[in-house]
């Protein structure tokens, strides 16, 4: 049946009794397309037939649907007309893991990055007011996990005054965030839960019952009588609280949401779902299936064989080993404890590690305030979610001066997850910040030792280390520091000089072999090392910078400032991500594209110097 439904309005027109059938077709492409193409599993299987009753009730995408994160979206993909692009979903030119507006009309928001949901269906909802279309629904499809982030309390605040909007909040609970969820609201969520007969008693109307939970409503309405039940905390907010309900079951989710269109003004539904459901091994280990790389249904993931580490390891590796020395350093993640490598500091450190949930602005305050009592907080961040911290980042951190350390994770291009989660931004959103120091890592030893040089900093200070495993190099175990703002020759060779920054730097020195250029490993970002490059000026006649982050502002700019100030006057090329956002696809094959790759910088240098001035140039020395 699944091969027939290729629009919402061909699902409009099945009967209830085949959606069921439906369900399973979809849940089980899900799993067969994901095992193949990698990607976002269990959050997908949890929103099976939330999407199907979604789509069947509301007049989408005239009524407008706004998943939060988009990482469970891939059912809403295929019965959207995308079921045979799945196969190309997170690859190269192939269709987004997430939402996309330019994808279908059916993405009527772009998302990736959490919580925005609330604010941009707001957005739509009182947008439908203004221009008089009073029949179209704003729909925020929303985990419990984003429901933790400040801006959907901005959202719910500023939502909840308006008694004549059609908007509709639906809160997908699966009792679980990545990692399993932390903090006060997911324990009155639970609270909900344990009440949950009642609340369906209270808000439903029996009309849409079934008659079992009918009889059982009334029962515990009975034993009820006298008691006052206190409002939910979503309702003294304005919004109207129904709840909470089998988010599995098309017979609860269909009624409740027909009934729902009658309603004016906010209205909050909160539905129970389970992460993985359907898949035994997905629904036993939700966390690791959250978003595996390909894999065999019937067997399972299976243990990564590689050798190589990961920088996200020798960050965990580090942050044990520096916790062991020093009992004032805490570990911070917002919501990303596996992600960034803290399973066994979390295990070894318990007192010491603190998962604020998916909190960015407050994870870098709340550092803030344990460096102002002479604490040694380790925010571990990944590049692409500090973004939301920025003024946290100023005016509570950098400002004051504070002894914040912040290993910055998926820095550089990510790969599967695309322009939302590229770490393209940090050089140049960190280099402007005064007291900042910023270090980026060329391979997983100098990263280790960064770390350290940052820990050991009496300020703030960034280390950017990419997503996945390095060169292979061998990590040293003594906790050691790097001379603050200086960088190494790395390459001695003639008339051009290679500045490589970070992950950069293997590129280059094969681009320095080709050219017989000499290489230079900065290091530093923040403080540049520019006696280095004006003692490299005396002998060379003109710079390359390289790095893997936004040319505009980044590393490359810091050069050009910097001899422009000792009034050293060379040509210099700066090669970087260019000033567009970077698609999904394998990492390797994108730096290619970017020109990043050993090839591709070399030809970039061979281009703008030219072959025969290389040699003119050269034959001086
Ligand atoms: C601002 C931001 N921080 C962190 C993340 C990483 N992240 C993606 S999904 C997720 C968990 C979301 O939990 P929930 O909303 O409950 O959805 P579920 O995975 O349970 O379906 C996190 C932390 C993100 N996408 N955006
Ligand atoms: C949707 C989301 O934000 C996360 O699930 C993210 O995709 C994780 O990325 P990593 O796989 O790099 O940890
Ligand atoms: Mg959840």
């Amino acid at each position: 049946m699944l091969n027939k439904i290729n629009s919402p309005d061909e699902l409009r027109q099945l009967s209830r009794a085949e959606l069921l059938p439906l369900a399973d077709e979809l849940r089980a492409f899900v799993i067969d397309s994901v095992s193949k193409t990698g990607g976002h599993l269990s959050s997908n299987l949890g929103t099976v037939e939330l999407t199907i009753a979604l789509h069947y009730v509301f007049n989408t995408p005239e009524d407008r649907l706004i998943w939060d994160v988009g990482h469970q979206t891939y059912p809403h993909k295929i019965l959207t007309g995308r079921r045979d692009q799945m196969h190309t979903l997170r690859q190269l030119d192939g269709i987004s893991g997430f939402p996309r507006r330019s994808e279908s009309e059916y993405d009527t928001f772009g998302t990736a990055h959490s919580s925005t949901s609330i604010s941009a269906a707001l957005g739509m909802a009182l947008a439908a007011k203004t221009k008089g279309e009073t029949d179209r629904y704003a729909i925020a499809v929303i985990g419990d996990g984003a429901m933790t982030a400040g801006m959907v309390f901005e959202a719910m605040n500023n939502a909840g005054v308006y008694d004549d909007i059609n908007l509709i909040v639906v809160l997908n609970d699966n009792d679980m965030s990545i990692s399993p969820p932390v903090g006060a609201l997911n324990r009155y969520l639970a609270r909900l839960m344990s009440g949950k007969f009642y609340a369906q008693a209270k808000n439903i109307g029996k009309s849409i019952m079934p008659e079992p939970v009918r009889q059982l409503a009334r029962r515990i309405e009975g034993h009820a009588k006298g008691m006052i039940v206190p409002a939910t905390m979503f309702e003294e907010l304005g919004f109207n609280y129904i709840g909470p309900i089998d988010g599995h079951d098309l017979d609860s989710l269909i009624p409740t949401l027909q009934n729902m269109k009658d309603l004016k003004g906010p209205q909050f539904l909160h539905v129970v779902t389970k992460k993985g459901q359907g898949y035994k091994l997905a629904e036993a280990d939700p966390v690791l299936y959250h978003g595996p790389g390909k894999f065999n249904p019937a067997e399972g993931i299976k243990p990564a064989t590689s050798s190589k580490v990961t920088y996200t390891q020798v960050f965990g590796d580090w942050l044990c080993d520096m916790a062991a020395q020093d009992n004032k350093l805490i570990g911070i993640t917002p919501a990303m404890c596996g992600g960034s490598g803290m399973v066994e500091f979390e295990q070894r450190y318990p007192n010491r590690y603190y998962d604020v949930g998916i909190a960015e602005q407050h994870a870098v305050t709340f550092a803030a305030g344990l460096a102002c009592e002479g604490l040694k907080p380790v925010v571990a961040i990944y590049s692409t979610f500090l973004q939301r911290a920025y003024d946290q980042l100023i005016h509570d951190v950098a400002l004051q001066n504070l002894d914040v350390t912040f290993a910055l994770d998926r820095a550089g291009l990510v790969g599967a997850d695309g322009a939302t989660h590229a770490g393209n931004y940090d050089i140049s959103y960190l280099r402007c910040i005064p007291n900042m120091v910023v270090m980026a890592a060329s391979d997983e030893n100098e990263c280790r030792q960064m770390l350290s040089t940052a820990y050991q900093y009496p300020g703030p200070a960034a280390v950017r280390y990419p997503r996945g495993a390095g060169t292979g190099a061998v990590v040293e175990k003594v906790l050691t520091t790097l001379p603050l703002g200086k960088g190494e020759v790395r390459r001695e060779g003639k008339s051009i000089a290679i500045l490589a920054f970070g992950t950069m730097l293997a590129p280059s020195l094969k681009a320095g072999d080709a050219l017989d250029a000499t290489v230079a490993n900065m290091r530093f970002i923040k403080p540049l090392d520019t006696a280095l490059l004006l003692e490299l000026a005396k002998t060379h006649d003109a710079f390359v910078t390289v790095e893997e982050g936004a040319v505009m502002g980044g590393a490359g700019a810091a050069v050009a400032e910097a001899l422009a100030e000792a009034g050293c006057v060379k040509p210099i090329l700066h090669l970087g991500l260019p000033d567009r956002f970077i698609d999904h696809g394998d990492v390797a094959q994108l730096l290619a594209l970017c020109g990043l790759d050993a090839d591709g910088i070399t030809a970039s240098i061979r281009q703008r110097f030219g072959k025969d001035a290389l040699r003119l140039v050269a034959n001086q020395h």
